[in-house]
């Protein structure tokens, strides 16, 4: 098949972000400091400016119970949910549907006081990853959201900054089979997610206020998100 002009991004993309979403904090190189924990829930950042702008990047770590990966990338990537979890957002536009697991998105977020409103055009990818080592662990998926550019949808062109990001949600699945051997159910499945993201406000915001904003609202956004999947498929069969 004819290959989509984004796709060689993608592929490389999703490879870099999956690596590194895959290192322990450790190894992640250093600087990286704990935010906020809530239960099995750890946030870590590193503080990090470019153009003395706030890029902090941040990684997640978190193993929510009753859930799998796969049901955890497709609420994540599939835009019917989006207004139902993402509480900053304010609109979300499919630019593209390239295939049914590629599509662009154009997404103005809430504004932030002192700053200004931001938007964001974004290709977002999900993907099944081999689970190389043991062949019979159950399989990981992700989903990667990164910035692209939309001829239709020019950077700055109106009342909003444009920022840019890159996000990473990787997720493994768990399977705790009963000693029994009952049928497996939801209390025999925990997913571990990793959330990774770098996100650049585009333009000048108080690194002060942008500090704030972030210890906020990433730890509300990953508990509001994984609480509203565990809603939705608790009286769901198991999607493995
Ligand atoms: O994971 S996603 O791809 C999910 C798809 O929606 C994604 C996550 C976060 C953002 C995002 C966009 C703008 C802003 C700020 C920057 C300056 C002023 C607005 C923020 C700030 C960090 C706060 C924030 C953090 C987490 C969730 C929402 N809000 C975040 C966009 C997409």
């Amino acid at each position: 098949a004819v290959q989509h002009p984004l796709w060689p991004e993608v592929d490389r993309v999703v490879k870099q972000q999956v690596t590194m979403a895959k290192m322990g904090i450790g190894e992640c190189g250093t600087g990286w400091q704990l935010f906020a924990e809530d239960g099995e829930m750890k946030m870590y950042r590193r503080e990090e400016e470019v153009d003395g702008m706030v890029v902090d990047p941040l990684k997640a770590v978190h193993v929510v119970k009753g859930i799998t990966g796969h049901e955890v990338c497709n609420y994540f990537f599939n835009p019917k949910y989006r207004y139902d979890w993402e509480t900053t957002l304010e609109h979300m536009t499919v630019l593209e549907t390239i295939s049914d697991d590629t599509m662009v998105f154009l997404q103005t977020h809430k504004r932030i006081w002192p700053a200004s409103q931001r938007d964001v055009v974004f290709w977002s990818h999900m993907r099944k990853l081999p689970n190389g080592q043991d062949r019979d662990g159950p399989d990981m998926w992700t989903v990667v959201n990164n910035s692209t550019e939309s001829s239709e949808h020019p950077a700055n062109a109106g009342k909003c900054v444009r920022i840019y990001l890159t996000v990473c949600l990787l997720c493994q699945t768990r399977v705790h089979p009963p000693k029994d051997g009952t049928p497996i159910s939801r209390d025999n499945v925990s997913c571990k997610i990793t959330y990774c993201s770098v996100v650049n406000p585009g333009g000048w915001a108080p690194a002060s206020v942008l500090r704030a904003v972030y210890k906020r609202e990433y730890p509300k956004f990953l508990k509001r998100f994984t609480a509203y999947v565990v809603n939705q498929t608790k009286n769901q069969p198991i999607l493995f």
